[in-house]
C-alpha cells in the first residue's frame, strides 16, 4: 500500500512516501515562520509537501501526533471527534500538537476519501503501571485537570528497543532496554519485553533529560519564583522554559554540534552545558537500571545519539563497577555495537525511523 507520512515538528515538516517498506520520495521543510524559512506556516508547508509527491493510488495518509493523551494506545483513523479530541490537548503539547492538526486539516481537503490516521507518540507509554505515571499531588486535582505523565517519542522508542532486541537476538518478550532519544527534544525510556515500563518526559515534552531548547527537569519553584519575586508574566516564564532552555540556556546554542565545538575551543558555557547534558542522561540511566532490576542493553538513537562519540561516552563514563563500559574505537566509528566482546551490559547505536514505524502502523491498522 501506497502511503504519506506526515511528521509535523513545532518549526518543521518532514515527509515520506512509502511503498510497502520502500521510499518513494521524501523531504524536509524547515525553520517555518522564521525569515528566510521554506514555509511561512504550516499550512503553506503541508501544500508544498502535496504538490512535491505523486498522490495517485494513495491509500492512507500516516501523521505523527505528538499527544494523544489517556485514551490512544494504538493507531487510530481520525474522525472529526478525534479531530476535537486531538485539538483539546493543544495546551498540554504547545509546540507540537497545532502543527499536527494543520497536517491533519489539509491533507483531509486535499485528498477526502483517504483514510487518515493518527500515530500518537503517547501511545506505547499506555503500559507504564499507574505508579509511574501519577505525581504525588492533590489527586482530585490530578483528576480534573487529566495532569499524569504520559511520555513522548513513544513511536521512536518502540522501534528502536525491538530492533535492538533484534540485533543482538535478545528473547523480545524478555529484554530489558533502557532507549535514549536524543535529538531536539530528548528522552529516556525503561523497556520491558517490549513494553514500555518508565520514561522521563511527562504531562508536556518538557521534563526529564537536557534539550535543545527545553529546561528537562526543574523545581516547580522556579517558575513560582520567577513570577513573585523577578516578576516575568506565565507566559514570558514558559517561553522561558521550552525555547531559551536546555543547551540554548546555558550555552546560548541549541544545536549540539556547536556546543561541542566552542567545548573544544575551551569556552567555560559550554563545557558545563555539555557536563550537564551528559550527567542528567546518566542520573536517568541509573534510575532505570533500578526500575528494570538490571538491563541488557542500552540503546542510544536520535541525532545526538546517532552521531556524538562525545556525548555516549561521557554519559556512561564510570559505570564499570555497573557491567556498563564503552570501547573507544567502536564509539568512534558509531558502530552498533559499541561495548567490548563479553561485555555484560550491551551499549548500541540503532537510528531512529519514526516515518518508517509509523507506516507499518499505518498499514497494520487500516488490514486488521
Ligand atoms: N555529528 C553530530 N554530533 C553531535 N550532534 C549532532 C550531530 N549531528 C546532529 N546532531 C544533533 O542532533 C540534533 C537534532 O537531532 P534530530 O534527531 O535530527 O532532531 P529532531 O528532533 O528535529 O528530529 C541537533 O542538536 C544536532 O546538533
Ligand atoms: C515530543 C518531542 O519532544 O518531539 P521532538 O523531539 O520532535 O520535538
Ligand atoms: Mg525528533
Amino acid at each position: 500500500m501506497k502511503i504519506l507520512v506526515l511528521n509535523s515538528g513545532s518549526s518543521s515538516v518532514k515527509y515520506r512516501l512509502f511503498n510497502g517498506t520502500d521510499t518513494l520520495a521524501k523531504g524536509l521543510i524547515e525553520r517555518i515562520g522564521e525569515s528566510g524559512g521554506d514555509a511561512g506556516d504550516h499550512e503553506a508547508a503541508l501544500q508544498q509537501v502535496m504538490a512535491a509527491v505523486d498522490l495517485d493510488g494513495l491509500g492512507a495518509v500516516g501523521h505523527r501526533v505528538v499527544h494523544g493523551g489517556s485514551e490512544f494506545g494504538r493507531a487510530t483513523v481520525i474522525d472529526d471527534e478525534l479531530f476535537a479530541v486531538i485539538e483539546g490537548l493543544v495546551p498540554l503539547a504547545p509546540l507540537h500538537n497545532p502543527a499536527a492538526l494543520s497536517g491533519i486539516a489539509v491533507a483531509r481537503k486535499l485528498l477526502p476519501d483517504v483514510p487518515q490516521v493518527a500515530v500518537f507518540d503517547t501511545a506505547f507509554h499506555q503500559t507504564i503501571p499507574p505508579d509511574g505515571v501519577a505525581y504525588a499531588i492533590d489527586a482530585s486535582l490530578a483528576k480534573r485537570w487529566q495532569i499524569r505523565r504520559y511520555g513522548f517519542h513513544g513511536t521512536s522508542h518502540a522501534y528502536v528497543a525491538r530492533k535492538t532486541a533484534e540485533l543482538l537476538g535478545l528473547p523480545a518478550d524478555r529484554a530489558r532496554v533502557i532507549t535514549l532519544h536524543l535529538g531536539n527534544g530528548a528522552s529516556a525510556c525503561a523497556v520491558s519485553g517490549g513494553r514500555s515500563v518508565a520514561t522521563s518526559m511527562g504531562m508536556s515534552p518538557q521534563s526529564g533529560l537536557v534539550m535543545g531548547t527545553r529546561s528537562g527537569d526543574v523545581d516547580p519553584t522556579v517558575i513560582f519564583h520567577l513570577h513573585r519575586v523577578a516578576g516575568l508574566p506565565i507566559e514570558e516564564i514558559e517561553r522561558s522554559l521550552t525555547r531559551f532552555a536546555g543547551l540554548q540556556g546555558l550555552a546560548g546554542e541549541n544545536d549540539m554540534r556547536t556546543v561541542q565545538q566552542h567545548r573544544a575551543d575551551g569556552d567555560p558555557a559550554a563545557t558545563l552545558a555539555f557536563d550537564v547534558y551528559c550527567r542528567r542522561i546518566k542520573e536517568y540511566v541509573g534510575t532505570y537500571l533500578a526500575v528494570l532490576g538490571g538491563a541488557d542493553a542500552i540503546v542510544f538513537t536520535a541525532g545526538v545519539g546517532e552521531n556524538s562519540p562525545e556525548v555516549r561516552a561521557a554519559s556512561l563514563a564510570g559505570l564499570a563497577e555497573l557491567g556498563i563500559t564503552i570501547d573507544a574505537a567502536r564509539n568512534e566509528r558509531s558502530e552498533r555495537i559499541i561495548s567490548p566482546e563479553g561485555a555484560r551490559v550491551r551499549v548500541c547505536v540503532v537510528p531512529t525511523d519514526e516515518e518508517l514505524e509509523i507506516a507499518q502502523q499505518v498499514t497494520a491498522e487500516l488490514q486488521k
